[in-house]
């Protein structure tokens, strides 16, 4: 069983306050698109599938309680491509809510030209949102698969593995399996899973809070430690592998992910470590022919020199606080894990363009 951080139920969206985890446990209503926005922008809801999926319910919310005012079918089309595209705004590096949003807009757009009812319409749509968190978990649960029979053929069988992780990238940041960490989760359903490191994440602490939450949850054998400490565990204790998750992966293998993602990478080559992504093929942007293009999200200052309410930096310092980084694809050493296989960064476009 793991934690579940988006429930619709009867046409009503809640989302886990991840600001507020591990202390506190609290579910917030999200009615409409402008309340979507504001919890994917302020980071209550975060994680490149979870932005993607909570954007579409907000906007499936607004449409239960908003429907009747729309007088024709174009009028719905409409509102739909201007509520994608409001969404889109809300954080700029994960490509999953423009992926799935123009998705549903390309639909919509059938919808329209076909003889389907105003009310049908709008209920399709719903539909199609809705399915998304189904299918969120079936594509985790596949990468997940081909990820670890991909780890495994390469160590004996009677070796468990010891991986480190970075940020969260589990149920708390998808549907509810996880990308790295439901890598990780498949490993440990076959008992197969020797540790897990996970680094604190900072400056919003994803690793602490949430990647130690979902780990203890689940009673996985892990260890926490600060992201400056990573050279030193290669150096000193076995690491088989380095599992992360991403935001964007641009068609020649670049990839964005949290800020630290490219300096672990780095420490992973010098210490000849297999360097792994996971993500769902919607975090991929073959428009981009390399990671220069991506744009890097800056949060405020604050949320570096504070933690919550607590200032830890001196006042007056000024604060650098890009959300993240671009490992270049030849540090991609294990692979890019996706539910369409495992590839090396330089067949990942020959390979996803053809359909495999
Ligand atoms: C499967 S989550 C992918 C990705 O999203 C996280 O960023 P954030 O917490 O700022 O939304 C992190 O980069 C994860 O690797």
């Amino acid at each position: 069983m793991t934690l579940e951080a988006i429930k619709w139920k009867d046409g009503k969206l809640q989302i886990l306050d991840q600001l507020l985890l591990p202390l506190e446990c609290k579910f917030i209503d999200i009615d409409n698109t402008k309340e979507g926005w504001e919890v994917i922008n302020k980071m209550q809801v975060r994680g490149a599938p979870a932005i993607a999926i909570v954007g579409c319910l907000s906007l499936a919310a607004e449409l239960q309680t908003c429907f009747p005012k729309f007088a024709s079918k174009s009028e719905l089309h409409k509102f739909i491509k201007e509520k994608i595209i409001y969404l889109i705004s809300a954080r700029p590096t994960a490509v999953n809510m423009k992926i799935s949003g123009e998705d549903l807009i390309m639909n919509s757009r059938k919808l329209l030209d076909s003889e389907i009812s105003l009310l049908d319409y709008k209920e399709k749509v719903i539909g199609l949102c809705v399915q998304m968190l189904e299918s969120d978990v079936t594509t985790n649960k596949t990468l997940s698969k081909f990820g670890c029979d991909f780890l495994l053929k390469e160590l004996p069988d009677d070796n468990n593995v010891t991986v480190l992780t970075h940020c969260n990238t589990g149920s708390l940041a998808t549907a509810g399996y996880g990308t790295a960490l439901g890598m990780i989760r498949t490993l440990h359903s076959r008992n197969r899973l020797g540790h897990v490191y996970c680094t604190e994440t900072r400056p919003y602490n994803q690793g602490a809070r949430l990647t130690a939450y979902e780990l203890v949850f689940e009673k996985m054998p892990a260890t926490l430690i600060c992201d400056d400490m990573v050279g030193a565990l290669m150096k000193i204790r076995k690491v088989n592998a380095v599992i992360v998750g991403s935001d964007r992966i641009a068609r020649n293998g670049d990839t964005a992910n949290k800020i630290g993602t490219y300096q672990l990478a780095v420490l992973a080559k010098h210490h000849n470590v297999p360097f792994y992504v996971c993500a769902p093929t919607t975090s991929i942007d073959m428009s981009l022919k390399n990671g220069s293009d991506i744009p890097i999200e800056e949060r405020p200052e604050n949320e570096l020199s504070h933690i919550g309410k607590q200032r830890i930096a001196a006042p007056g310092i000024k604060c650098w606080n890009p959300a993240f980084d671009v490992t270049p694809a030849e540090l991609i050493s294990g692979g890019i894990v996706t539910e369409k296989g495992v590839f090396a960064p330089d067949e990942l476009f020959s390979k996803l363009s053809v359909g495999i």
